[in-house]
């Protein structure tokens, strides 16, 4: 778990957190940048805001996904096969542009005596959307959290997500999307339990 925490830091403390006045300063730099006027009535209040919602975007800085998936519950009637829980939408920002990615995971694990409760599920996919992210490390990320703090006989992990740094700007290849899936445990030794997962995940 020590892991989890020493990879991905869960605050800026580390590199040292700015002030909210730095903060502010560095909003009307980039609106100068963009072009515009940071003194010009609409965007007076723009820095503060940016600021804010700065704090909210990127909130899975101050929480843990230990916290989140500490509690487990036992009494399920000996269930042990897969719990998928699919379509969990998600929005992070690409850590190369700071640009939204606007996407779904699904999450399945192999139970070892214990659940999770369904919700802390979804709650873990928040926790790694709301930082910088790579498509790629947030798959990992979700995976291994539950991975070791759950200890199931498998994990997997699918995100389907769309990057918008490849829609509006650069390449600008609207409606494309990215899939990345991590395996542990039974689904990755087990070729069967990974076509039941994807199967799983496409049936309607
Ligand atoms: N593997 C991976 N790449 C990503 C992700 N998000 C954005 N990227 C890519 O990161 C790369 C950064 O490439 P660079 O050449 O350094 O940056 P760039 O000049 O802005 O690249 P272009 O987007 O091609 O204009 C781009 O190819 C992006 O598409 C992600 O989640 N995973
Ligand atoms: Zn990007």
């Amino acid at each position: 778990m020590d892991a989890i925490v020493k990879n991905f830091p869960r605050t800026g403390q580390e590199s040292g957190r700015p002030t909210q006045q730095e903060a502010e300063d560095a909003v009307r730099v980039l609106l100068r940048w963009a072009g515009d006027d940071p003194l010009r009535e609409g965007l007076l209040d723009t820095p503060m805001r940016v600021a804010k919602a700065y704090r909210e975007l990127f909130s899975g800085y101050e929480q843990s996904p230990e916290d989140v998936l500490g509690r487990t519950f036992e009494e399920v009637a000996g269930y042990d096969d897969m719990v998928l829980v699919r379509d969990i939408p998600f929005f992070s920002h690409c850590e190369h542009h700071v640009v939204p990615i606007i996407g779904k995971a699904h999450v399945a694990y192999l139970p070892e005596g214990r659940v999770l409760g369904l919700s802390k599920i979804a709650r873990v996919v928040e926790i790694y959307g709301r930082r910088l992210q790579t498509q790629e490390s947030m798959t990992a990320q979700i995976a291994r959290a539950i991975d070791e703090t759950l200890a199931p006989r498998g994990v997997a992990v699918m995100i389907e997500a769309e990057h918008m740094c490849m829609a509006m700007r650069g390449v600008q290849k609207q409606g494309s999307t990215t899939l990345t899936t991590t395996f542990t445990g039974a689904f990755k030794t087990d070729a069967a339990e990974q076509v039941r997962f994807m199967t799983m995940v496409r049936s309607r």
